[in-house]
């Protein structure tokens, strides 16, 4: 499955309007969406194997969508109303609101091309990122711990349950709920929004209209309706992963590999080595049983991103070295996510949630947990403001949503997790060893906070004095030279944004 993601958490969420963005990106990044499961082939990925070896196994491309009813808007009713909330886009951030606004007794309207389709990529999380938001239930694999391995002979052993998304289930449960409060679909893409000074309209691609007093753009990295004012200049994760039947493999089945640096796998010389040097990636996998297993070649952040051909060759190598025999792919996902970057114009009329409103983190790439744990927030502030007293309309309501979600602690921490992925971008192989390194030895209290996004600037100032004076001299030396800039950038965008 290709993607373009409009998220992780590893909701990475599936893409939507993906063509008019694929023009925005770098060439080796224009994907088309796409989903592919279960063919089984009886070829193998020998010494021999070269990526194309590899990619023969992918399956055929199959949409799975989901088996169930859903109540439709009716654009011919005379009964037609303005609707209280139009949601577009129905990933897991728009199901989200939606289905907390519904809850509220306020009417929502979720218009969407598929709306029933299955989101697209393997998500992990933090177990207890998804026990915090009684997700547990949504999980359908969990690991007590992880692993990250800095080098051959450097291996940490992380201390926290992570997980995969079922996202089936976690799709399933959002949609029924959305249906039993009353949620209306329309199947369609949104292409244009009129505003008027208490409703908007939405023009779908179809002739049909929504009128509606609020409009939510959750439409991921498509940005379909929420507009920027500062040029976009994202890094890029970029990822190829497979979720295959091997013959075996040499991992824990206890944890899940969260990031292996090592490169032995790559012939000392060859030029493959020589662009790992420089662009590192890692493998990221999630073993399921002694013979099955989700395995991700990624590249944390780069800017341009990194060539998808380049990245599933040296996952080739990679299983080669590790002596993982292919038997059979069930579905192969290509991940694309736009990190850091400026934030949508705040405010404006259109509110955004996701991956639209600038909700990946720009550190990590993760975003699912994040996404639903700021929706109640949302959905919150749409009740109350939209509610009995009707007390707010139009641009008033959407100021004031807009400040609820982006509120300055949390532009704080995001610029503060920008200036993390401006060094992360400069770093080369060993540099980001050196980095991980020291990362990985805090205090988990620190660690799990900043991927988690709960540490906010004080406790962040803390953070990143303690991975200071975690780190070795080299790396320190590293972090000024290459932090210096990016600091002194991020100090002033604080200062410039107080309000
Ligand atoms: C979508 C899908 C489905 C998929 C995709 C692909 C994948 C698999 C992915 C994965 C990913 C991952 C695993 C990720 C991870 C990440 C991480 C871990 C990150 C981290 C980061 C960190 C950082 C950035 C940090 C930072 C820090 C700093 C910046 C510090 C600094 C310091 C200094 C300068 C000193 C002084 C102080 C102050 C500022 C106060």
């Amino acid at each position: 499955m290709d993607t373009l993601l409009s998220t992780h958490n590893r909701l990475p969420l599936p893409l939507r309007g993906l063509a008019e963005r694929q023009m925005s990106l770098p060439p080796s990044l224009r994907l088309e969406t796409r989903r592919k499961r279960g063919r089984n082939l009886d070829t193998r990925v020998s010494a021999r194997a070269s990526s194309g070896a590899l990619l023969e196994l992918v399956p055929e491309v199959k949409k799975e969508n989901l088996d169930l009813d859903l109540p439709l808007y009716d654009p011919s009713s005379t009964k037609r109303v303005v609707m209280d909330l139009a949601v577009v886009g129905s990933g897991p951030a728009g199901l989200a609101v939606a289905q907390q606004v519904s809850k509220a007794g306020l009417s929502v309207c979720a218009i969407d091309p598929s709306p029933k389709l299955i989101w697209p990529n393997n998500y992990g999380v933090w177990v207890d990122e998804f026990e915090a938001m009684d997700l547990l239930d949504c999980l359908d694999a969990t690991w007590p711990g992880a692993v990250v391995c800095i080098d051959d002979r450097n291996k940490k052993l992380l201390d926290r349950p992570y997980g995969r998304v079922n996202r089936k289930q976690l799709k399933s449960k959002m949609m029924q709920k959305c249906v039993s409060h009353g949620v209306r679909f329309h199947q369609a893409k949104v292409v244009k929004v009129i505003h008027e000074e208490s409703k908007s309209v939405l023009i779908c691609n179809d002739g049909v209209t929504v009128e509606a007093a609020v409009v939510l753009d959750a439409t991921g990295f498509s940005r379909s309706l929420v507009q920027y004012d500062k040029p976009y200049n994202p890094g890029y994760q970029v990822a190829y992963g497979i979720l295959a039947e091997v013959e075996e493999h040499p991992f824990d089945l206890d944890k899940m590999l969260f990031m292996d640096w090592r490169d032995s796998h790559l012939a000392s010389g060859s030029e493959l080595k020589r662009r790992n040097e420089r662009i590192p990636t890692f493998l990221y996998a999630m073993p399921f049983s002694s013979t099955r297993i989700f395995l991700e070649e990624t590249s944390l952040v780069a800017r341009p991103g990194l060539a998808m051909e380049d990245i599933q060759e040296r996952m080739v190598a990679r299983l080669r070295h590790l002596g993982i025999k292919v038997k059979s792919i069930e579905e192969d996902e290509r991940c694309v996510i736009p990190m850091g970057g400026p934030l949508p114009l705040l405010p404006q009329r259109v509110l955004g949630i996701g991956g639209t409103a600038g909700m990946v983190h720009p550190s990590t790439g993760y975003m699912v947990a994040r996404t639903l744990a700021t929706a109640p927030i949302v959905a919150n502030s749409i009740v109350q403001y939209l509610g009995s007293a009707r007390s707010l309309t139009g641009n008033e309501l959407s100021e004031a949503v807009w400040k609820d979600l982006w509120p300055i602690e949390r532009r704080r921490q995001r610029e503060f997790f920008c200036f993390g992925m401006d060094i992360l971008l400069k770093l080369d192989l060993q540099g980001t060893r050196r980095f991980f390194d020291a990362f990985f030895d805090l205090e988990p209290y620190y660690w799990h906070g900043f991927l988690s996004s709960r540490l906010f600037l004080p406790e962040l100032v803390i953070f990143g004095l303690a991975l200071f004076s975690h780190a070795s001299n080299t790396s320190r030396l590293e972090i000024m030279a290459k932090g210096t800039v990016p600091l002194v950038g991020m100090i002033s965008n604080l200062l410039r944004d107080r309000s």
